[in-house]
């Protein structure tokens, strides 16, 4: 979930106590379009993410050294590597969460994402997926993707102003692609946990990002919300680009359809890169990853 939309989440609740309280009757129009736009990153050169040398130390240990990866425009690309490589670390540092203590990283060909704070890069197009899907389990499903469609600041609605026939249209074409057209009125709290982390990506797509992180996905998820999971991923996959990060093989299998080319981290930077059959049958990823 987005920091903007813990806001909005936090505002709508609010209002639902101050309802079920009975303090005052204003209520909370707040706006979101107070915050100057970041800038709109430029992709004519094909590259959605530039990663370049990027070195952070927590008390002297080197969690990403010297990290260096390219993600191109609608590509989907997968991250795998054993517990600790610095994979969750580098999300982190994308999405302003960790400063790094040195190196380069480059949303499209113009926006330096060192330069930003946390709130400004989800608002310019990045989201991000954490492991633990994080939605209002006591809305619906509808509501969630409502909510999320106003935090973003792009629209300039208020929590509590009316759906256009677009807006409308839009949230009924997410539903669709997170298959949960049919829940659209449940609560999000029942829902299965795959339909969950559906529901999360959804609330994401809501906001229409060029690019997407996505950590461990299918973590927790049945073979066939797995199998899903990865139609919705190739689906997805050309509109926005993809980072994927997974330990599930199948899946990652699944979603490069060996042609794609994965990266292997190890000790905070790249081991290994290319197709999956060839780093599985690579040496040095074998020793620390895949063969224990
Ligand atoms: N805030 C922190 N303070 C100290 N050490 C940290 C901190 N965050 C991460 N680390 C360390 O940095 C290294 C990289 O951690 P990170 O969580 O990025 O790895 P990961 O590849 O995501 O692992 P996993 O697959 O288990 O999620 C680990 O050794 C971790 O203990």
């Amino acid at each position: 979930m987005t920091p903007d939309l813990m806001e909005a989440g936090t505002q709508l609740r609010q209002a639902h106590e101050q309802r079920v309280n009975n303090v005052g009757g204003s209520g909370g129009d707040a706006s979101y379009g107070r915050v100057a736009r970041a800038g709109v990153p430029e992709f004519a050169q094909g590259v959605a993410l530039y990663v370049d040398d990027i070195t952070v130390s927590f008390d002297g240990f080197r969690a990403l050294n010297a990290l260096s990866l390219t993600i191109n425009v609608g590509e989907l690309r997968c991250i795998i590597g054993p517990n600790g490589a610095g994979k969750t670390t580098m999300m982190d540092v994308i999405t302003g969460k960790t400063r790094p203590d040195k190196g380069k990283v480059f949303f499209g060909s113009n926006i330096d994402l060192l330069r930003l704070r946390e709130n400004d890069i989800a608002q310019i197009g990045i989201g991000r997926k954490f492991q633990k899907p994080t939605v209002y389990e006591e809305l619906s499903v509808f509501e969630n993707l409502e909510l999320a469609l106003k935090a973003d600041r792009r629209v300039r609605a208020s929590v509590f102003s009316r759906l256009t026939g677009a807006q409308l249209d839009r949230i009924g074409e997410i539903l669709a692609l997170i298959h949960l057209k049919d829940a659209a009125q449940r609560t999000a709290g029942l829902l299965s946990h795959g339909q969950k982390q559906w529901l999360e990506i959804g609330m994401l797509l809501m906001q229409d990002p060029k690019l997407l992180l996505l950590d461990e996905p299918v973590a927790g998820m049945t073979d066939e919300e797995t199998e899903r999971t990865a139609e919705l991923f190739l689906s997805l996959e050309g509109r926005h680009s993809l980072v994927v990060v997974e330990h599930d093989m199948k899946f990652v299998d699944q979603l490069t359809e060996g042609r794609k080319k994965v990266t292997v981290l190890h000790e905070g930077s790249v081991l290994a890169e290319g197709l999956l059959a060839d780093v599985q049958a690579n040496d040095k990823v074998v020793e620390v990853y895949l063969g224990r």
